[in-house]
């Protein structure tokens, strides 16, 4: 039986090229999404994944992505919600646009995918699929000076467990909460030395384990070190 392809947004860099990366590794197909071409999409190519370009920044953008992924594939294993923006809070004159901007990623873009791409899930012939969002384990606290990054994120937690609910018990859906665990450039964490950055291996250990486990949904795992969620 072939197998169907696990969709990854945003896969063309950081977290989501690594995970790309490893379920590639793992013998999995990989569809992901771009919005600006690079060399690391030639090397997701040159080992067979599927690149889409999408662009979440307006409905247009996001409905015309999910007509050009209904043509690229009959079904889905899963879906990964990757994508996402870490902005601050601007002055009061851009924040209108930049919660928009947010929203789109963050919380409007996995919506509409999620309704629109149900049924590719639902054709995936294997025994289990899964919707996984990346949120933040921001949302737990919120965050002063990121707080349409942090209030879009709890979005996206919340539509983790309504679609949790609304899919059961074909479509298995949670979320992954990361605390810091890759460094931006010129970012160096809060500069305490106790805080460790784990990398990227730790957000595809968790993904493995919700895709591994057919008994687990409507959670959100947060890995974080324990930092904000004990
Ligand atoms: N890094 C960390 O420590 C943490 C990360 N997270 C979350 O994990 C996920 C991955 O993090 P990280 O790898 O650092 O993320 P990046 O900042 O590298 O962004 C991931 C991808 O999102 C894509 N993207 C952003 N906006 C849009 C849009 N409007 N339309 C389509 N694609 C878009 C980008 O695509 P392109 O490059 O092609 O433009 C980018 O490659 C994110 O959701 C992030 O919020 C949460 C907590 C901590
Ligand atoms: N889309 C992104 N979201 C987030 C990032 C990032 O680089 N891209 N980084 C974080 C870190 O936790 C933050 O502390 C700064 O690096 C949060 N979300």
């Amino acid at each position: 039986m072939s197998q169907s392809p696990i969709l990854i947004t945003g896969g063309a860099q950081r977290l989501g090229r690594h995970c790309a990366e490893r379920l590639l590794d793992d013998g999995h197909p990989v569809i992901v999404t771009y919005r600006r071409e690079r060399e690391t999409l030639s090397g997701l190519r040159e080992r067979g994944a599927v690149t889409l370009a999408a662009d979440f920044g307006s409905e247009a953008g996001i409905l015309d992505f999910i007509a050009r992924l209904r043509d690229s594939t009959s079904s889905l294993r899963a879906i990964i919600h990757n994508a996402g923006e870490w902005l601050s809070d601007p002055e009061p004159e851009a924040a209108g646009a930049t919660f928009e901007r947010l929203f789109r990623v963050h919380m409007q873009a996995p919506y509409l995918i999620n309704l629109h791409a149900r049924s590719l899930l639902e054709a995936c012939q294997e025994p289990q699929r899964d919707i996984v969002h990346i949120t933040d384990s921001v949302v737990q606290r919120g965050a002063s000076g990121q707080s349409a990054y942090a209030a879009t994120k709890a979005g996206l937690e919340s539509l983790t467990r309504s679609f949790a609910a609304q899919f059961a018990p074909t479509i298995q859906v949670n979320a992954i909460a990361p605390g810091l665990v890759m460094l931006n450039e010129g970012d160096d964490g809060d500069g305490s030395r106790e805080r460790r950055v784990p990398g990227p291996g730790v957000i595809y250990q968790t993904l493995r384990y919700l895709l591994d486990n057919d008994f687990v949904s409507g959670t959100v795992v947060p890995v974080d070190g324990g930092r904000y969620s004990v």
